[in-house]
Formats: C-alpha cells, sequence, structure tokens
C-alpha cells in the first residue's frame, strides 16, 4: 500500500500536521529537533502498533494533552482506497479504525502497512540481541503469511504458561498438556520461519554480491534447537536442564540467525559503514521478497540515509530503494547532503519547522 494523506494529532511536538505524499519518493527536511523523525515514527506506528525510539506510548503523545492520532488514507496495490485509525490516550485505551470500523486486533491494520525502516539504529538487527532477528523473521513470514500471527501468538502464549510450571517445577497432567500444545505450535512456527528463509535468503545473497562484493556471506537460521532432532525429542534430551533451569530452553523461541562473512562472525570482521550497508541490504531485499510473494508494497522509512556511509555505499543504497518502486520517506537536514539521485528523481519535499509541515 502506499499513503496518499497523512494527518497527526498530538503526536510528539505535532499538534495537527496535514500532508499528501507522492507515491513514490518524499523528502522530509528540516533542522535538529524540528520533528522530521518523529513524522517518520507516526507512519510506523501504523504498521507496528509502537514506537521505534525507546520510552513509552505515553511519551508520544504531545505535552499536556490527552491523546494522539494517527489517521491515513491509501491505495493498496489493487487500486482499492483505505483509511487507517490509531489513537492512543494517556491511560493507554486503544482504538483502531481499519475503513471506518472498530477493529480488536492489530495485525488487522498491520497487514495493510507493511512498513521498513532504516536508521542509524537498525544495524542493532546485527550487534543487538537475538529476539530483534525473531522479530525481524517473524515481520517477514507475516507479511507474505498472515495466518502465521496465530501460531506465534498462540506459542509465545503457551511458553509463558509452561515456563511458570517450569519454574513451580511442578509435574502434573497439566504440564503435559502444555508440553503437547509448545510441540504443535512449535514445530508449526518453526516450519513458517523455515519456509520463508529458504525463500528470502537466496535473494539475499544476490543482493550482497552488489552491496558487498569483497565479502562471502552465510546466513544460516537456526531454529532453536538440534535440527537433526524433532522438537519432542530435543525435550526429552534436555529435560533435566530444563527443570533445573526452571524454564524451557529449546523452542522457536531461542531461534537465531548466524551470520559470517568471509568465515567470520558479521560483528567481528565488518566495519560500521558496512555493517549498515549490511543490514540495509536485508531491509531493501525484505520489502523486495514480499512483494514477490504476495503483490503487496511496503513503506520504506528511512533516517538520515547519509550517516556512515560513504559516496558509493549511499549510491547503491539509494538505487536499490528507488528499484523497488515503493513508497519511500526520506528525512535529511537539509536536500543538498542527500544523494542527487533521490533529488534528482520524480520527489515531492516537506519541510518539517517547530511541528508543522509545509509542502514545498
Ligand atoms: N510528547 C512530546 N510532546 C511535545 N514535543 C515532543 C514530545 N516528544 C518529543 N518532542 C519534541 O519533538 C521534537 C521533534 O523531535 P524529532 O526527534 O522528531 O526531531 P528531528 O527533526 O528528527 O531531529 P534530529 O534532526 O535532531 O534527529 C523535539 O524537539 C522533541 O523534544
Amino acid at each position: 500500500m502506499h499513503i496518499d494523506a497523512l494527518t497527526l494529532t498530538d503526536f510528539r511536538n505535532f499538534k495537527e500536521a496535514k500532508l499528501s505524499p507522492e507515491r513514490q519518493i518524499n523528502l522530509i527536511i528540516g533542522d535538529n529537533g524540528s520533528g522530521k523523525t518523529s513524522l517518520l515514527e507516526s507512519i510506523y506506528c501504523l504498521g507496528s502498533g509502537r514506537s521505534f525510539r525507546p520510552g513509552t506510548h505515553k511519551q508520544i503523545i504531545r505535552h499536556d494533552t490527552f491523546s494522539f492520532t494517527i489517521f491515513a488514507r491509501g491505495t493498496d496495490e489493487q487500486g482499492d482506497k483505505h483509511t487507517l485509525g490509531f489513537q492512543r490516550d494517556r491511560e493507554g485505551l486503544v482504538k483502531i479504525r481499519v475503513d471506518g470500523d472498530l477493529v480488536r486486533r492489530f495485525g488487522q491494520m498491520a497487514k495493510l502497512v507493511p512498513v521498513q525502516l532504516m536508521t542509524p539504529e537498525t544495524v542493532e538487527l546485527v550487534l543487538g540481541g537475538p529476539k530483534l532477528r525473531r522479530q525481524f523473521l517473524d515481520w517477514g513470514v507475516f507479511h507474505v503469511e498472515h495466518r502465521y500471527i496465530e501460531a506465534i501468538t498462540g506459542f509465545n502464549h503457551v511458553l509463558k504458561q509452561r515456563n511458570s510450571l517450569l519454574k513451580q517445577r511442578l509435574q502434573s497432567s497439566e504440564s503435559a498438556y502444555w508440553e503437547a500444545k509448545f510441540v504443535e505450535l512449535g514445530e508449526q512456527v518453526a516450519k513458517e520461519r523455515k519456509g520463508y528463509w529458504n525463500g528470502f535468503e537466496p535473494v539475499l545473497q544476490e543482493r550482497l554480491k552488489h552491496f558487498l562484493p569483497q565479502y562471502q556471506f552465510k546466513i544460516q537460521l537456526k531454529q532453536g534447537w538440534d535440527a537433526e532432532l524433532t522438537l519432542r525429542e530435543a525435550i526429552e534430551r534436555n529435560k533435566s536442564a530444563e527443570e533445573r533451569y526452571g524454564h524451557a530452553i529449546v523452542g522457536p523461541h531461542k531461534a537465531e540467525l548466524k551470520m559470517t562473512a568471509n568465515g567470520e562472525d558479521v560483528k567481528a570482521i565488518l566495519s560500521r559503514g558496512q555493517l549498515k550497508l549490511f543490514v540495509a541490504a536485508i531491509k531493501v531485499v525484505q520489502g523486495e521478497y514480499l512483494f514477490a510473494q504476495t503483490g503487496v508494497q511496503c513503506i520504506y522509512l528511512v533516517d538520515d540515509i547519509t550517516a556512515e556511509l560513504d559516496a558509493d555505499s549511499q549510491q547503491k543504497f539509494c538505487e536499490a530503494l528507488i528499484a523497488t518502486k515503493a513508497q519511500l520517506f526520506v528525512s535529511a537536514i537539509n536536500k543538498g547532503e542527500l544523494p542527487d539521485i533521490i533529488t534528482s528523481a520524480d520527489t515531492k519535499m516537506f519541510h518539517v519547522e517547530h511541528g508543522t509541515v509545509k509542502e514545498l
């Protein structure tokens, strides 16, 4: 989908802001603290229900007001029009409207707005903990196969129940019940992730050959238990350790992506700028792969595109972004710092100043 109109009310430093973005490239220009990141953050919230910045949802609500609202009109790949509304107040009450109807589950909005975010912090996908890589994987699986949300939320619920019983060191018919559910949903989650990864990884390899040709990458999905065993067998083998630790030590909640370049951990061998380009490749390909599988375009949000990337890397990244033909929102302090390829394309430019947005 792409966004045709966006209205923010009491969101961060925006009292009210309205913009009508371009179908493809949108540049968000403004000084430090003007609201560029907040604008990207509002679109991210539509796609994920939360911010990408640290802090609570209360910090998103404009100071001295009670709730924020994000309203968007968009068009999907079939040409159908949609309206989306997302409101959250200081007491945590959330209202989500899709095409005018109040919906209970966030997934109903998220599936219409697949968003890929690139900020200087996105390298955490490699440097941070495995949870971030599992979230990245689950984003991809969910957007290609929406029913995955039932398996993953079901599994997370069962994991909590099982961990609570393991912690109490209770062996009962209840434990056997949750263990059986854990195996059933755990195998399902792992199977869906594997299916996604098998399709995604070769496409990523192609992009990496272009972005970072000096390295040979190997990126393997580790499912969270010994690949030679079924989940049931892995649990049996680890029974005494799980009882000792008081939580489940095997299962898809332990899945990980192992990433090496020329045989070494990417964290140890790639420079900071190369890591950024590596993550940029992953992000671009995740959107491209989604489009190839489903015909659905994601929206790319890029904050501070130039940070840590040299001219050649910026060029490669921007070319790849433009080639997706997806809608882009790119922020910068001034237009001059952006690569020519982005500014000379057919773009719309917005100037952000003290919480107001003007189309230039
Ligand atoms: N809840 C809030 N209410 C009012 N203002 C807020 C709130 N949260 C943040 N702000 C202010 O909003 C402004 C915009 O911040 P934002 O991070 O979007 O700026 P930016 O244009 O991306 O800046 P930079 O170029 O420095 O990254 C900041 O001055 C910040 O203090």
